[in-house]
């Protein structure tokens, strides 16, 4: 009976959790008192909850309309989503978090501001423009049990956007990409645009360098050549927005589980899709490392940010002049930055941007700003010189203790063709299939095409009855259908799991070929009319 549970363990971060509840307390402690005494939730970012230490790894998927961005999570997650629709022109018109949920459902941006246990509380003062194009969709699917993904709006050239947002977008992209592990840019190999509000849109993602990872998408619609062309044109213009581009990683793919076309570079595209799989597959891994950086990272913007306040504070005039002193003290602004950084060491790179802060500024009393105080600021000195140096040996700990975790996604999760996968799991053999009453489960539908199937079978001489994985993964490539797609399609035909077909499996997996080339999606299980009837008795004996 619980069989089933075993197979899904996500629990098995359940230890893991040590470095994460340490994060929070320090949070609460060290840092959280100075961001309120120096208001730094009104000039950067809202204050962290529990939510935002507690969620899932999340991955943020943007780019520029129709670079096929909901067709990648929908490859990701092997299946639809509430409210995703596709298509040629800008379709998507809503940041959408696919969250893990025992029932299907969408909930609306409103509700999720007000739940507790979501990362979405303080996105409030974005407003209702931003609220009601935000949604949550909820669905029991493996890939979320371990990640949550967002899907954006697609980025429009000037001549597209008619219409203005209504809530600041760029400012959007940066609350996500401060709060996620992954962000995932897609760029269209066949029609590489790069507009201005592209630009600006990637301003808001400047200082989260290490969490983007680029994709040229759709790269099999071009030939060799032209692919270098837009290579070298996307690192060309990518560098113009990033102060590093060179540790940029930019992968070339066609990410969706539609056949790829043939094209010069095929096995290139089949080695990419791999390596960004894997990337994401290791999300949950370094999920605790990522949270600490950016714990770090708002740490020392909080210093910056105290001693820009305390400093602007100490210069204002008791009695008169208050305005245009301030005025010019806001003009001065860059001096004082460089002031700062000389008298109390703080680097450079901590400081907020000056031009926005300017802005943030404008709307102030400074003469209700706080003065420097010394035990706060000690306090902040120790989270980031003891406490967190502290924390890494547990870190190191938790890290060599999941590395002995099989993967901590579900190892079914964005398969690769790799000889472990050739084995099947055991519990799998027993779907639990609730249409199975209405089939009738004597016949086997694909009994029918066999004749067909194992000709083909056949001509690929089997030893002893069967043929080898390697025989099979070779055959299956011919499809052109993506290396993780043909990894699934294996894994619910090797029904024995001895990392061979027989004839039934194999006829098996020529019929999920087949289903999947005239556009079905894959069942996650094998539903038990589809299980070859040899197996079935087997498997019934199993349970005995
Ligand atoms: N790998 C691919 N190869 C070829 N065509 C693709 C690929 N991925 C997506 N497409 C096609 O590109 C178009 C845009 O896809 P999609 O709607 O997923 O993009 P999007 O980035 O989500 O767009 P929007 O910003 O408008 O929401 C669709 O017609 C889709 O079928
Ligand atoms: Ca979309």
């Amino acid at each position: 009976m619980s069989i089933r549970r075993l197979r899904s363990n996500p629990k098995t971060l359940g230890d893991v959790n040590m470095v994460t509840e340490e994060l929070k307390n320090l949070y609460y402690k060290r840092l959280l008192p100075i961001e309120k005494y120096y208001s730094f939730h009104h000039f950067h970012s809202p204050s962290y909850e529990d939510a935002d230490f507690d969620n899932k790894p999340m991955v943020l998927v943007m780019g520029q309309y129709s670079t096929g961005k909901t067709t990648f999570i929908r490859y990701l997650i092997e299946q639809d989503f509430p409210g995703s629709r596709v298509g040629p022109e800008p379709t998507t018109d809503c940041f959408t978090a696919l969250m893990y949920g025992e029932v299907e459902g969408i909930i609306p941006g409103n509700a999720l501001t007000v739940d507790p246990k979501k990362p979405f509380r303080n996105l409030d003062p974005f407003g209702n423009a931003f609220l009601n194009r935000f949604q949550c969709a909820q669905m029991p699917n493996k890939v979320l049990e371990s990640i949550s993904i967002i899907d954006t709006p697609g980025i429009l050239t000037a001549a597209k956007r008619k219409l203005s947002r209504g809530y600041d977008f760029p400012a959007v992209l940066r609350w996500f990409a401060e709060r996620v592990d992954r962000i995932i840019l897609l760029f269209d190999a066949h029609k590489l645009e790069f507009s201005d509000e592209l630009t600006r849109a990637f301003g808001a993602l400047c200082g989260y360098e290490d969490k983007l990872r680029v994709v040229l998408n759709k790269a099999d619609r071009v030939d060799s050549q032209q692919l270098m062309r837009v290579y070298g044109a996307l690192m060309w213009s990518l560098g113009k927005v990033f102060r590093t581009p060179e540790i940029l990683r930019v992968y070339i793919g066609s990410f969706w589980s539609e056949p790829r076309q043939m094209c010069d570079h095929y096995q290139l595209l089949e080695l990419e899709e791999e390596d960004l799989l894997a990337d994401i597959r290791n999300l949950p891994r370094n999920a605790a490392v990522r949270k600490l950086n950016d714990l770090v990272k708002r740490a020392r913007l909080v210093r910056a940010h105290a001693h820009v306040i305390s400093y602007l504070k100490q210069e204002m005039p008791t009695i008169f002049c208050k305005e245009s002193k301030k005025h010019n003290l806001i003009y001065q602004l860059p001096v004082i930055f460089t002031k700062i950084q000389q008298q109390h060491r703080v680097p450079a790179g901590d400081f907020p941007d000056c031009t926005k802060m300017q802005e943030k500024l404008m709307g102030q009393d400074f003469s209700k700003f706080k003065t420097l105080k010394p035990s706060l600021m000690a306090s902040l000195d120790k989270l980031l010189t003891t406490d967190i140096a502290n924390l890494v040996p547990l870190l190191q700990q938790q890290e060599l203790r999941k590395k002995s975790l099989p993967g901590v996604l579900n190892g079914e999760f964005l398969g690769t063709f790799r000889r472990e996968h050739y084995k099947r799991d055991p519990f799998k053999e027993l779907p639990r299939d609730d249409e199975s009453s209405e089939v009738d489960l004597d016949e086997w539908v694909v009994e029918k095409y066999k004749p067909k199937y194992d000709e083909i079978f056949f001509n690929l001489s089997p030893n002893k009855g069967k043929l080898s994985g390697n025989k099979v993964k070779e055959w299956m490539m011919t499809t052109l259908l993506p290396n993780s797609v043909l990894a699934h399609i294996w894994r619910l035909s090797d029904v024995d799991g001895d990392g061979m077909l027989d004839n039934e499996e194999f006829a098996l997996a020529v019929h999920l070929i087949e289903g999947k080339l005239e556009g079905h999606w894959l069942p996650r299980e094998l539903p038990s009319h589809l299980v070859p009837p040899s197996k079935r008795l087997s498997a019934a004996s199993d349970e005995d």
